[in-house]
């Protein structure tokens, strides 16, 4: 498949070990390690990863060419053994190749799921979970001193958030009832064998080896995860099929309108397998990268006492004091949006995004991209370069109030925490109100302190590399009584 690289000159890297090449330079943080390789070899850089070549891109300029110039040669998947489980990579969202099925799945999403209208008749179920989070952390404030694990809440939270919007229905709740935890544990599952490096997938001579065992696991997770979601989709499909005289209203949500779609059509595409592997890939896409971004949030915010003060006077002000604040108060909150903004620039969910692969040989910058060539965009690097932002290793998200233009919507490649072009996230829109709307009622309604006996010089911040960007060290916070906890 390389058969087309002495085309070429290829972009440089550092010297590769035989057999193994640079995996070794990876190390546990692969995003620092390349954002260091990057300033001796520049912004497109060669890798060899086992068998694997890669590409890496450091720059807005390159990224650019690869995911608006050249994406649709440049939008591809390398896939892990992982992803083959249960045949997702041939039914996935997040693994097909750029084609008609591809497309199709995503057109479908972008209409039935992520359009304003649909968004805006579902946020009535999303301010319901709100309030179910806000109820919890009351609780927690009336036990004195218990802390509440941010991250964990918000993963709940995040989970809440989208099978409100995707099947109106709860998830799981706060206790850790056992079918609760079950769906926790069996996401988490999924998104850590999707996210780990996997050895075999690097030398292909391991491949039948799995010895990690992660494509074992992956079964596993996999399995009961889509068996989980065949449940809900039955029962829906049951409830639709009962006749009584007097039916429940219909549910107005993605789940309804694809089987509406599928009724009477031969199209494998409504299928329940088809659905319950697109609910895998939403669900899994959508939870760990939302919930760690919130952690994030509210650390910066934790460390800056006036940055935090800054966010809550801006709710007063706008939202009022005895007003919840709803999603469509986002767009006149500055503020809150810069802080997060600021959080997507700082500590990226994906701070490679997903590995992109070339399905051609592509020229850029006068270096050829072979064929399957793997590319990662380092959108963490590009973040904290100090040619693109003054101070990039302090959070200031009064940057993004003096610049109002430079969003993260795939148009400003310094910013693409979401990725740009064909492949970008399908989940921005719900992801942006999530972000929002979580955060701001987690400091709407409570003042927060660190955890007893904490420092803010002892805070963590160090990351830990998976799928997402996650915290090394949970975030837990104290949350005390304001005028509204009362
Ligand atoms: C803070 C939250 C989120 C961040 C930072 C994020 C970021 C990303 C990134 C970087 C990619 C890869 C883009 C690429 O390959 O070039 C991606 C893909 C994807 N995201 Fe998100 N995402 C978030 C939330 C969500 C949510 C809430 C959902 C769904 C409800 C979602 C669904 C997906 C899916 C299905 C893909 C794969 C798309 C494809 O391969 O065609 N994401 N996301």
């Amino acid at each position: 498949s390389n058969s087309s690289r002495h085309r070429g000159k290829l972009a440089p890297g550092p010297y590769p070990f035989p057999i193994i090449g640079n995996i070794l330079q990876l190390g546990r943080k692969p995003h620092q390690s390349l954002a260091k390789l990057s300033k001796t070899y520049g912004p497109l850089m060669s890798l060899q990863l086992g068998s694997i070549y890669t590409v890496v891109v450091s720059s807005p300029e390159i990224a650019k060419e690869v995911l608006q110039k050249h994406d649709h040669a440049l939008s591809g998947r390398t896939i892990g053994a992982a992803a083959q489980v249960h045949n997702h990579h041939n039914i996935s969202m997040a693994y097909l190749p750029v084609g008609d099925q591809w497309r199709k799945i995503r057109k479908l999403c972008k209409e039935q799921m992520f359009s304003i209208h649909r968004l805006e008749a579902s946020q009535s179920l999303r301010q319901e979970k709100l309030k179910q989070l806000c109820d919890y952390v009351r609780e927690c404030c009336c036990v004195k001193g218990r802390v509440v694990d941010i991250g964990e809440a918000a993963f709940i939270t995040s989970l809440n958030l989208m099978s409100a919007t995707l099947y109106s229905e709860d998830f799981t709740s706060f206790d850790s009832e056992s079918t609760t935890q079950e769906w926790r544990e069996t996401i988490r599952g999924v998104v850590k064998t999707v996210g780990a490096p996997n050895f075999a997938d690097f030398f292909p001579v391991l491949k039948r080896f799995d010895p990690q065992g992660i494509k074992q696991e992956a079964e596993f997770y996999f399995g009961k995860l889509l068996d989980m979601f065949e449940d809900v989709i039955n029962q829906r499909l049951h409830s639709r099929n009962t006749a009584s005289p007097n039916p429940p209203p219909k549910k107005n949500d993605l789940l309804e309108a694809l089987l509406d779609l599928g009724e009477g059509s031969e199209d494998d595409f409504y299928s329940c397998n088809h659905i319950k592997h697109l609910l895998l890939d939403l669900f899994t896409a959508g939870s760990h990268s939302t919930s760690s971004t919130v952690e994030w949030v509210m650390t910066e915010l934790l460390l800056s006492p006036t940055k935090m003060s800054r966010a809550k006077n801006e709710l007063r002000i706008v939202v009022g004091e005895n007003k919840q604040v709803e999603e469509s108060d986002i767009s006149r909150l500055p503020y809150l949006q810069a802080v997060i903004k600021e959080v997507l620039r700082f500590h990226p969910a994906g701070p490679l995004l997903i590995p992109h692969k070339s399905e051609a040989d592509v020229e850029i910058n006068g270096y050829t991209i072979p064929k399957n060539t793997q590319i990662l965009v380092n959108v963490w690097a590009m973040g904290r370069q100090s040619s693109l932002w003054s101070s990039p290793n302090s959070f200031e998200p009064e940057r993004f109030l003096e610049n109002k233009v430079v969003d993260f919507k795939g148009q400003d490649f310094e910013l693409i925490p979401f990725g740009s072009g064909r492949r970008m996230c399908p989940g921005l829109p719900l992801a942006n109100r999530m972000l929002h709307i979580m955060v701001a009622s987690l400091i709407q309604n409570f003042d927060w302190e660190l955890e007893p006996g904490t420092k803010p010089e002892d805070v963590d911040t160090t990351e830990k590399f998976g799928l997402a960007l996650h915290k090394a060290v949970p975030l837990k916070a104290l949350p005390v009584f304001n005028y509204k906890t009362k």
